[in-house]
């Protein structure tokens, strides 16, 4: 089965609220919709289940051209952000209802529940109703209800999001072993940078409505194709400078050196002189995440983000001043008119 959609658009009043998209989705991949809020993420995911229908362009499932073919004949299982469980049904029943609806052999609905339960440990949860469950354990209840249905593919939006911290590094890696090898397409919502790197086989980078890059994550990190893209996929954000701000380091070939911006990743920047170039920067904020850590400091316009290992940093305070060393082997370069990047061979 694959997801196709083909210059698929979607306007609310005169605002493009999805813009143009085109995206190939195959069997076995976990596709992973990359966005910030408002970019036009849940409305592409609705678009495919058939919940609101497209103004302009084609979805495809299967082949099969789904433009108004109601979402319950599009056999797609989505996992919604709030988990839409049925507040009055329990967990069984919840888990069992879409079976029900298609008139399964009760013995049959019995065995596939207790199966799917034991696989995301809600065994001894079954008799419960929504209000009584965690919000962990309602997110499994709801990825449940999906799981048992054989679907032709998984929707899922931002499942994780009302989850702390811990349970949804837990779930992540839950979603990934149940569902990163069912053999459907799995598409899958995010705000979250660092969820989309840890479970797409393929992310895409959206903006205002628009795809921007599509990538594996690796990919989408090492070669980001614009400044939205290096600034939106890695934590924290790549640093990008102007190159005119910055003196001692040379444009890539045919450009003039206030064309061109540099970007280089926190982890890129040496503390101290290394190879390359160097600025002199006042240290202003020093973050300790466990055993790394993420200097900020400031030379003159220019704010520079530095992650090293905590051990590295140790003996730094705020206020010191600290040679910052840029190596333009590490460099990205982005054109400064529409940020869009420069291949350097
Ligand atoms: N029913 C609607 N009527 C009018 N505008 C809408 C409607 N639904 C969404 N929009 C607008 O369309 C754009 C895309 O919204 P969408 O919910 O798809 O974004 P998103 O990327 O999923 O955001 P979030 O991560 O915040 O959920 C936004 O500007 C939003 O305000």
């Amino acid at each position: 089965m694959t997801v196709e959609l083909i210059h698929v658009t979607k306007y609310y009043s005169n605002k493009k609220a999805v813009d143009d998209v085109n995206l190939t989705i195959g069997d076995n991949e976990f596709f992973v919709i990359l966005g910030p809020s408002g970019s036009g993420k849940t409305t592409l995911l609705r678009i495919v289940a058939g919940l609101i229908e497209p103004d302009e362009g084609e979805v495809r499932i299967g082949g099969r051209r789904m433009n108004g073919v109601p979402p319950f004949e599009r056999n797609v299982a989505m996992v919604f952000q709030n988990y839409a469980l049925y507040p009055h049904m329990t967990v069984y029943d919840n888990i069992a209802l879409n079976m029900k609806i298609r008139k399964l052999k009760k013995s049959e609905i019995d065995r596939r529940v207790k199966e799917v339960a034991a696989r995301l440990h809600i065994d001894d949860l079954l008799d419960r109703r929504p209000s009584q469950l965690s919000g962990g354990q309602a997110q499994r209840v709801a990825l449940a209800r999906a799981m048992v249905r054989n679907p032709s593919v998984y929707l899922l939006d931002e499942p994780l999001s009302n989850l702390d911290a811990k349970l949804r590094v837990e779930m992540r890696a839950e979603i990934k072993r149940f569902l990163g090898s069912v053999g459907v397409p799995v598409i899958y919502v995010t705000h979250d940078q660092s969820e989309a790197m840890t479970l797409g086989t393929r992310v895409a980078v959206m903006n205002a409505g628009r795809i921007i890059q599509v990538g594996s994550p690796l990919e989408l990190y090492e070669r980001p194709s614009n400044v939205f893209v290096a600034g939106f996929v890695g934590n924290p954000p790549m640093n990008v400078i102007p190159l005119s701000a910055l003196n001692g380091v040379a444009p890539p070939p045919g450009y003039e050196r206030g064309e061109v911006a540099i970007g280089i990743r926190p982890t890129d920047l040496a503390i101290g002189s290394g190879p390359g170039t160097s600025v002199r920067a006042t240290i202003s904020l020093i973050e300790v995440l466990g055993d790394e850590a993420v200097i900020h400091a400031s030379a003159g316009s220019i704010q520079l983000t530095i992650k090293k290992e905590l051990r590295e940093v140790a003996g730094l305070r705020v206020g010191d001043v600290v040679a910052i060393g840029i190596d333009p082997a590490k460099a990205h370069w982005f054109r400064s008119s529409d940020g869009t990047r420069i291949e350097v061979t």
